[in-house]
């Protein structure tokens, strides 16, 4: 079997060190992650998702425990420099769009992220019928709104354009944390729908947070369950494919179907 691209070996995080309160909210987890995995991530409110990916992308320091990337330890590498390799997208449609520039402004500014140089109108519009193209493979009329400042979009709109900024440089692995759970339920499935496209069309390696247990089941080849800051479930490929809903929700019980 292929080596995995990033790994987490006997992670533990702990807080409230030396109190009463003091716990794991991390708790031995291992975890490796192949190219090309796109894994969905359950678990009740406090089970743990968003700790693993703070983790992940270096928000949270670990107590103990190694962090690989390509076998290589980067368990003390900083969150600007994981920005190299990682891509994440929030719930909140806020969060990850500069409101005062337009949609291809940030759309640019993503394609040239790390470069000091370029973010004139010239490269603008040297790279508008790229831009108008990724758009167009997204829901919302995202393509009429090119030149619109991003504090004007609508919710979908700017979940879209945070989901094509985070995967227009392709990153090696990509954090999708509820990126549909604030839209309403069609403009979270459409958002949902053209977010495995793009994610099977280029490959990409990618672990959602999902609160939705369908698509937990629909999309992806792997499902991981967390629970009380452990890896409790993690299914794979044909065991996938064949899991049901009755069954996921005997994995867990207080998650909403
Ligand atoms: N910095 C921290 N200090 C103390 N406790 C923390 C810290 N960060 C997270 N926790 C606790 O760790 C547990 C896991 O939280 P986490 O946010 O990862 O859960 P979650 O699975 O993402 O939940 P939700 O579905 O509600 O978003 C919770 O009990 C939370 O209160």
């Amino acid at each position: 079997m292929s080596e995995p691209i990033f790994e987490l070996k006997d992670v533990v995080v702990t807080v409230n060190q030396g109190t009463p309160e003091e716990i794991n909210i991390m708790d031995h987890v291992n975890l490796k992650i192949y190219a090309g995995d796109f894994i969905t991530v359950l678990g009740s409110n406090g089970a743990g998702k968003s700790t693993l990916f703070n983790i992940i992308g270096g928000d949270l320091k670990v107590t103990s425990g190694e962090i690989l990337l390509h076998g290589k330890d980067i368990t003390n590498m900083s969150v600007e420099h994981r920005t190299r390799f990682l891509s994440r997208v929030f719930q909140d449609p806020k969060m990850g769009t500069a409101p005062r520039m337009t949609v291809a402004e940030n759309l640019l500014l993503s394609k040239k992220r790390g470069q000091v140089r370029g973010l004139g109108a010239r490269r603008l519009k040297q790279n508008m019928a790229e831009f108008e193209e990724i758009t167009k493979t997204m829901p919302n009329g995202l393509d009429q709104r090119l030149n619109t400042p991003t504090g004007d979009l609508s919710g979908g709109q700017r979940q879209a354009l945070s989901f094509l900024m985070a995967t227009i440089k392709r990153p090696e692995i990509l954090l999708l944390d509820e990126h549909t759970a604030a839209l309403d339920p069609q403009t979270s499935a459409e958002l949902m729908h053209a977010t495995n496209m793009r994610i099977n069309k280029d490959q990409l390696t990618c672990l959602m947070i999902t609160h939705h247990l369908e698509d937990a089941l629909s999309y992806g080849n792997r499902l991981i369950v967390l629970d009380h800051g452990k890896i409790s479930y993690d299914v794979k490929d044909g065991d996938k494919d064949t899991l049901t809903k009755e069954k996921l929700l005997t994995f867990f019980n207080d998650i909403d179907g």
